[in-house]
């Protein structure tokens, strides 16, 4: 074994590496969808290290806990000097503490060995409804370890129960319960609304003292939830130690939770009414196991153009000069378009527009073939009704890539919302020559649309000069721009009619 000092100089100067480090204190689930099986797998997804002190080892499975037996508090404290003495932990996750003495023993041990941050789950009862945590500790968790905790995240019942019992129904209560919770110590609030009755949405609110932030998700419909507030809770850690800031991490936590149940919608582990899930999905989507990118920035699509080789050709000029052009112009995100050409073809030209658009940081989508966004790496797709489902086309490309999904109606906008869009493209708007026999919604139908759409919305069909103001002016707060066709590549110079389109969308 090396000394102490002589260990410290080769680890400064051999390149050694360390990770980002959660330590998790928390029960064990013995059917591995809660707990502390959930946390590693949670950190590990993040790609981040997960130690464990166990306080607690339950026998569950995915019909409810059948079992439960609490560590001696001393050997619980045993186990956090092994590791804290030790390791360089960055975040402490606190999941199940059984006992008053358990909370007692873990803040003498944050005092002792403070690290950058603690997230604490309130875990009180599991959602099976089994008791993992009683009211005797209710006064531990408000008065000691709040007052430490950097985030905590109680579910609906677990605010409840440490606000003396009152009954939380609405995102109005959430918030109540955010503001009064936070005036124990902890210095962000995020409660948790998996399970708020007659929602179709899962909706959490979080609250750092100032400002509350709602945060809507589609509420996947499948039995695979349990584990999911442990998950959430580990995730945030995770992205904490990896040095994100405390909103970001939990809208990541939140992203990844969703798409996880997603994911795992249908898995069949167990029998009983809670499923666990799939923690490492991302595995299976190896392609995309690269730079995942959780949260779409809907303000590209300002103004979206649309190729088309038809008028391209007529104009004499190729596909990969048209997407340069429209982007030196001023287009914030590109689709081709791509109706008649041959495989073989559309993947070159895709993979071409692909090292343009990426010089340039402007994503580029793919309209209809998931195949080919695949084979050029592009950004996303755009999908219309009767291409391949969103919810398929989302299972194949992965939680990283940008899915687009033509909407007429507030049906398929809550369809595309379900099934895991980014955003959807309304219309036609107006009459165009692009596509003649697709019947005109017009602005009154735009907007229903965008009111009626959870997801950012640009608005298509017979676009140009003429009318993109009047488009913009409904002023709607999730119309977020316009996609062209015509009116930037139906024209002699693409470059200079896009920075007309550009000039009239930024005068506003
Ligand atoms: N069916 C669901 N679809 C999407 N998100 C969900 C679903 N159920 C729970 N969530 C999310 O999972 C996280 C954990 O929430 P919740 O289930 O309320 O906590 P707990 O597991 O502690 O009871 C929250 O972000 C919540 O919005
Ligand atoms: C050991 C242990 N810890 C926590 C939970 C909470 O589970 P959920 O995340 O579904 O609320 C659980 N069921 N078991
Ligand atoms: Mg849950």
């Amino acid at each position: 074994m090396l000394e102490e000092s002589a260990y410290a100089a080769v680890t400064q100067g051999s390149g050694l590496r360390r990770l980002a480090h959660v330590l998790t204190v928390a029960g064990s689930d013995s059917g591995g969808g809660a707990g502390i099986q959930a946390d590693i797998k949670a950190c590990a997804a993040a790609c981040v290290y997960c130690s464990s002190v166990i306080t607690s080892v339950t026998a569950q499975n995915t019909i409810g806990v059948q079992g439960v037996y609490s560590l001696a508090e001393n050997f619980v404290a045993e186990q956090l000097r092994s590791v804290l003495s030790d390791m360089q932990v960055d975040v402490i996750k606190t999941g199940m503490l059984p006992s008053p003495g358990m909370i007692t023993v873990l803040c003498q041990s944050i005092k002792e060995f403070p690290v950058r941050a603690i997230v604490v789950d309130p875990v009180m009862v599991s959602t099976s409804g089994d008791v993992l945590s009683g009211p005797s500790t209710l006064s531990g968790f408000c008065k000691e370890l709040l007052p430490l905790a950097d985030i905590v995240t109680p579910n609906l019942k677990e605010a409840s129960a440490l606000l003396g019992g009152i009954s939380l129904d609405t995102v109005d209560d959430m918030r109540f319960a955010a503001k009064s919770i936070h005036d124990f110590g902890a210095r962000n609030v995020l409660v948790k609304g998996g399970d708020l009755p007659g929602s179709s949405d899962a909706i959490d609110v979080f609250f750092d003292g100032e400002q509350f932030h709602e945060l809507c998700g589609p509420r996947i419909m499948t039995r695979n939830t349990h584990g999911t507030g442990c998950t959430l809770a580990s995730y945030i850690a995770a992205e904490l130690a990896k040095g994100t800031p405390m909103l970001q991490s939990v809208q990541a936590a939140k992203s990844f939770v969703k798409s996880a149940l997603l994911y795992s919608k249908d898995l069949m582990i167990g029998n009983g009414p809670q499923g666990p899930f799939d923690h490492l999905f991302m595995l299976k989507n190896q392609l995309n196991n690269y730079a995942p990118k959780w949260t779409f920035n809907a303000n590209s699509l300002l103004l979206y153009a649309v190729t088309d080789s038809r008028m391209n050709k007529k104009w004499a000029r190729s596909i990969t000069e048209a997407v340069k052009a429209s982007i030196e112009g001023g287009a914030t995100i590109i689709q081709l378009r791509e109706k008649e050409a041959e495989t073989s073809a559309f993947v070159k030209t895709a993979v071409d527009c692909m090292a343009i658009c990426r010089s340039y940081n402007v994503p580029l989508l793919i309209n209809d073939r998931i195949d080919v966004a695949l084979a050029c790496d592009a950004d996303g797709v755009h999908i219309g009704q009767s291409d391949m489902p969103a919810e398929l086309a989302r299972k194949i490309l992965g939680p990283g890539k940008i899915i687009g999904v033509s909407c007429k109606t507030p049906a398929q906008a809550m369809k595309a919302w379900t099934d895991g869009a980014d955003y959807i493209g309304c219309g036609g708007v107006f009459p165009t020559n692009t596509k003649q026999s697709n019947p005109t919604i017009g602005l009154k139908g735009l907007e229903t649309v965008c009111l009626a759409s959870k997801l950012p919305v640009v608005a298509i069909g017979g676009i140009g000069a003429g009318n993109i103001q009047s488009v913009m002016e409904l002023g709607v707060q999730n119309l977020k721009g316009v996609a062209v066709v015509s009116a930037l590549f139906d024209q002699e110079s693409v470059a200079t009619e896009t920075r007309r389109l550009k000039s009239l969308l930024t005068v506003r």
